[in-house]
């Protein structure tokens, strides 16, 4: 694998002072990590490298021989009005300010600014492109019909729309050598989905998990970059870190948040120059596995706060998705209750008990602080409990309590609003129902199986409705 360049698309730089564009080119290198980088002198042939396609930020000087930065900024704006452009010029006017950014300019720097401030501005024009360019990727891949390979998240179990989402733009990036961010409360699933990434990738190689939670960094750098015999007292023989186990693989980084700032650095140059060190080697290896991590914290906030490195953040945010936690999406509560009542009489070697009817609603009151994770647990638990008919809510009752007197977690208070008592005009039964249908439908992607699972019916049942509503019954 050869080391993928930052940001995705080209970043061209247009200055005819030689000196001014290799200074901006190190800045950007050294501090915000841009390696993506063309520069450019000649304002006449800016046109001509734009059309060439594969450039989605220009920063420009205003005051340039042949074409003034003005009547780029004008062009660009016609012929390329996908491409971001920043002013980076000497003069400090307000009127010319204000008529570059009428033509479209994203950003006016002085030549003079603080590089904290200039470099601060292109991470955000960087970060805007990439959500556009993620957003259009993503209404394509919709577009054009949903998943091509849904079996790849055939162990993510969900009828809810937010995920689905997310499945088709893990998809969408499923091939990008740049990292995968995963987000999302403990227990939501993140590693399923960083299974599902590394499935889609077609990589050859393995999917290599490492928890960086509790490394202090000299464990880090051993673990993930290994050692040369001799390396240090002990060390009596070679070993080979976890990135190059992931060769032509995926290398996944759990609990990513918790990083120390040595570590960080570390990651941040393997990232960078896609190479690495083992302990007490001088020859460098290349990094060859695509690179998936993962946090429940919240990493801009700790970026914000100075304990995660701005520009390691900004490398892993690239292409970034957010699991959402269970209590956000309880339609997809009994479908989960199903599969790990499945699962678990198979494991248990029993018979898979029924659960009682009022079990659902129960669970779908519940905060589930620890997620499916608390779920898979509960239903484990009942069922190993369980011994004839229908399956007691005993355990689930005593589960949820539980998570009450903690305080983190409560069941809510608020009894689930009746969708209808806010109608002026109630619909009929077989208007209701029809209603129904057609949402569990689109909810479930038009899979029909799926849908009758959220309606809690038989897929024949569900067919039988969506007849009469073709027939307009
Ligand atoms: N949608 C789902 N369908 C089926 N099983 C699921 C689903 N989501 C999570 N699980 C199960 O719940 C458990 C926790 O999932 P996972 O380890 O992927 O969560 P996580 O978000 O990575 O948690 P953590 O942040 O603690 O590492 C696993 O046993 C997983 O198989």
């Amino acid at each position: 694998m050869t080391v993928p360049t930052y940001p995705d698309f080209g970043i061209l730089l247009i200055d005819d002072e030689p000196a001014w564009l290799k200074s901006l080119s190190l800045t950007l290198r050294s501090c915000a990590g841009l390696t993506n980088i063309t520069t450019c002198q000649d304002s006449r042939e800016v046109m001509g490298i734009l059309d060439q396609g594969g450039i989605g930020l220009v920063l420009l000087d205003l005051t340039m021989p042949y074409l003034c930065g003005e009547e780029l900024l004008k062009r660009i704006g016609e012929c390329h009005p996908e491409i971001t452009a920043i002013v980076v010029s000497g003069l400090n006017q307000l009127e010319t300010a204000v008529r570059c950014m009428k033509l479209g300019a994203f950003d006016y720097f002085i030549k003079t600014d603080e590089e904290d401030r200039i470099v601060g501005g292109v991470l955000r024009a960087v970060r805007m492109q990439e959500m556009q360019r993620d957003y259009r990727a993503l209404s394509s891949r919709l577009a054009s019909g949903g998943l091509r390979h849904p079996e790849a998240f055939g162990s993510v179990v969900t009828g809810d729309r937010g995920m689905l989402a997310v499945f088709s733009y893990i998809e969408a990036v499923a091939n990008s050598p740049q990292p995968l961010l995963i987000q999302g409360e403990s227990g939501v699933g993140k590693e399923l989905i960083a299974q599902a990434a590394h499935q889609l990738s077609g990589c050859r190689g393995k999917l290599v998990t490492v928890n960086v939670a509790g490394l202090d960094d000299t464990v880090f750098a051993d673990t993930l970059f290994g050692h040369v015999r001799g390396a240090y007292t002990g060390a009596d023989s070679m070993r080979r870190g976890m990135v190059e186990e992931a060769a032509d693989g995926t290398l996944f980084l759990d609990e990513i948040g918790d990083l120390s700032i040595p570590s960080q650095v570390k990651l941040l140059r393997l990232l960078q120059e896609g190479e690495f060190f083992p302990l007490g080697c001088d020859i460098p290896k290349r990094l060859k596995a695509r690179v998936i991590v993962a946090t429940h914290q919240d990493l801009e906030a700790k970026e914000r706060e100075g304990k995660f490195r701005r520009d390691l953040y900004f490398r892993l945010r690239t292409h970034q998705v957010q699991i959402p936690p269970l209590r956000e999406r309880v339609a997809d509560i009994p479908l989960l209750l199903d599969h790990f009542l499945t699962e678990a009489a198979r494991t248990l070697g029993k018979k898979k008990p029924h659960p009682a009817r009022d079990l659902a609603p129960l669970l779908a009151g519940y905060e589930f602080p620890g997620n499916v994770r608390e779920l898979k647990a509960m239903v484990f638990d009942a069922v190993s409990l369980h011994q004839e008919g229908p399956l007691s809510t005993a355990s689930f009752v005593k589960a949820v309590g539980r998570g009450q007197g903690e305080g983190t977690a409560v069941v809510r208070q608020a009894p689930r609003k009746n969708p209808f008592s806010g109608f002026p005009e109630l619909p009929t039964f077989s208007a209701a129902a029809g209603f129904l249908v057609m949402e569990a439908m689109d909810r479930a992607g038009g899979n029909q199986t799926l849908a009758a699972r959220l309606l809690g019916i038989s897929q024949p049942a569900l067919s039988k409705r969506l007849k009469m509503l073709k027939s307009g019954e």
